[in-house]
């Protein structure tokens, strides 16, 4: 059985004071304990919110990490920098940083086989452009970044993965992609990982929808059955509203 994520990426958001007031307020009403519950915060908000979230069964996430073990990579992060104050999950190939940053399908790859290697939780993101799915190329483009980003990744490997479709133009937008539309690539995705795998190792990869999920719609999400939880940016920003989020999580069907 696969248990549902919910996986907030809080973006360049928040201070440290105010990442723990957050996370004083979550952890004034209970949380369901059948959901693996993700805080993805700005670097500078992570020591603190590790030691804060101890105990809550809630695990603290980097947006990103460098592939290198150490270097001259100025500005950078390294996954030992992350796992030494207790960082469990790291985003990777974030379609922002895919944009903004020059991140490749290359670099995606190495972040992963890094994060892998040093116990790190990679949240993988794919998903296509607004242009891409217009012209009826949405499967392609995922599969490719798939194929790619987990190229040499052995089947060990990619069971700890969590995969993340997000499609560009759904992401800060307000406009979600439909349930169904967003089941039926993330169906795909668990088809080319059986491909590339097998049966057991895409049953039992987390696969996760982004863009636009809110309280009001996660429902419809969760209902496909390929659709394993949500990885949220705007509605992770407030406590009640994540909290929400967790708990239609945990009402949820199991899957698998
Ligand atoms: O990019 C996202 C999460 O990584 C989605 O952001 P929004 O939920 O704000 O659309």
């Amino acid at each position: 059985m696969r248990i549902p994520v919910i996986a907030g990426n809080w973006k360049m958001h928040k201070t440290v004071k105010e990442a723990l007031s957050f996370l004083s307020t979550l952890r004034s009403g209970s949380l369901p304990g059948n959901v693996e519950t993700v805080i993805c915060a700005p670097y500078p908000a992570l020591p603190a919110l590790v030691e804060a979230a101890e105990e809550t069964g809630i695990g603290i996430g980097a947006q990103n990490l460098h592939w290198a073990e150490e270097g001259a990579y100025t500005g950078e992060v390294s996954a030992r920098m992350l796992t030494d104050i207790g960082v469990r999950y790291t985003i990777i190939g974030h379609s922002e940083r895919r944009a903004y940053f020059a991140e490749t399908d290359e670099s995606v790859n190495r972040k992963g086989k890094t994060a892998l290697k040093h116990g790190l939780v990679p949240i993988l993101c794919v998903g296509e452009s607004l242009e891409e799915r217009e012209s009826g190329k949405t499967k392609h483009v995922v599969r490719e970044q798939i194929l790619r980003a987990l190229d040499g990744f052995g089947s060990e490997e990619v069971k700890r993965l969590i995969v993340a479709y997000e499609p560009v133009w759904a992401i800060g937008t307000g406009r979600a992609s439909t349930a169904e539309d967003a089941g039926e690539v993330i169906g795909f995705v668990r088809r080319t990982i059986a491909d590339l795998y097998d049966q057991q190792v895409a049953a039992e990869v987390r696969i996760l929808y982004g863009g636009s999920v809110k309280p009001d719609n996660i429902g419809s999400f969760l209902a496909e059955a390929d659709i394993d939880g949500a990885l949220v940016g705007g509605a992770s920003l407030d406590p009640e509203s994540f909290r929400q989020l967790v708990a239609a999580a945990a009402s949820g069907r199991e899957k698998g």
